[in-house]
């Protein structure tokens, strides 16, 4: 089997984010963060609905009870697809008003673990150490786990669900933190991997069915898979465009890799050097399945 990119959503996103399988629809959720925008795209009618938001949306997850939870401006939100309509559930970062979320996922328990960062003069150009991590559980506390992050990304959870893996892209590592999904509380932070010269900045993530990362990188235009483990890179793919930003498995059996992209910040030279920056990817023949994703529960 061999490995394969197409691009598959072809409308261009400013920053493309957050995609997220949804099994019982067959249908592929993300972002566009400054282009306001959640999208819902099925591959098999290549029909695409979209609800627009008012503020930045870093991240947009399946809600158990219907709808889904969002992150956006500085707000936890519900909302309900069919209406489009959203209402605040909780309000974070009271006193850093030029803070957003960014990228957000849902706990094997379900509870949607989201962070924040200053809202960038241009791609990676920010106010630093303004973001935080925080969780919002099902009574709809929200509960802030550390701040002093730049830009907080990428997240996901071991299959065994002991470990919690994230990422603050400036620092250009993956960390690991223990995790207790009794209480969703994260301790002994530590370094599992660092970036190789010329392989960017690290962005989103996911884990595979083999415990294993898959890490899009923003200004590297490819995805690793890396060993958290061993802290080894098993396998690069490499995409038409530079500014790679997250990825999940979806498709029959989780076996395609969907990557998310971004055109914010590109000339017009750029552009045309790039033509798909900004698209959605599938990577087919990698070898590797993914997980379903988690909805939030509450
Ligand atoms: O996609 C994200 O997570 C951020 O919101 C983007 O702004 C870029 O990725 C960032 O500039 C590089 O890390
Ligand atoms: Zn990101």
């Amino acid at each position: 089997m061999s490995v394969k990119v197409a691009c598959v959503v072809k409308e261009r996103c400013e920053i493309g984010e957050g995609p997220v399988w949804e099994e019982k629809e067959g249908t592929l959720l993300f972002v566009d963060i400054s282009g306001q925008k959640i999208h819902r795209w099925n591959p098999a009618t290549n029909q695409k609905e979209t609800v627009a938001t008012e503020k930045f949306v870093g991240c947009a997850v399946p809600r158990r009870s219907g709808g889904y939870v969002i992150g956006e401006g500085r707000s936890f939100g519900a909302l309900d697809w069919e209406s489009k309509s959203i209402s605040t559930i909780a309000v974070i970062d009271e006193d850093k008003p030029n803070n957003r979320f960014n990228d957000g996922k849902v706990d094997p328990a379900g509870r949607l673990f989201a962070g924040t960062m200053a809202i960038e003069e241009r791609p990676t150009v920010l106010e630093l150490k303004q973001g935080s991590l925080f969780s919002l559980n099902k009574d709809h506390i929200v509960v802030k786990h550390f701040n002093q992050v730049d830009i907080s990304n990428g997240l996901d959870w071991s299959l065994d669900h002991k470990t919690f893996y994230y990422i603050d892209s400036l620092t250009y590592t993956v960390e690991a933190f223990n995790y207790d999904i009794n209480t969703g509380s994260i301790s002994n932070r530590r370094m599992v991997y660092k970036m190789d010269e010329g392989e960017g900045i690290p962005d989103g993530m996911c884990i595979d069915a083999d415990g294993r990362l898959w890490v899009a990188c923003y200004s590297g235009g490819r995805v690793i898979q890396i060993d958290p483990q061993t802290g080894v890179r098993l396998q690069t793919v490499k995409l038409p465009v530079d500014k790679t930003t997250s990825c999940c498995f979806g498709g029959r059996d989780y076996s395609d890799l969907y990557v998310t992209s971004a055109c914010k910040g590109m000339d017009e030279a750029d552009m045309a050097k790039q033509p798909q920056a900004g698209c959605v990817f599938r990577i087919t023949g990698l070898g590797a399945k993914g997980i379903p994703a988690n909805s939030f529960t509450g």
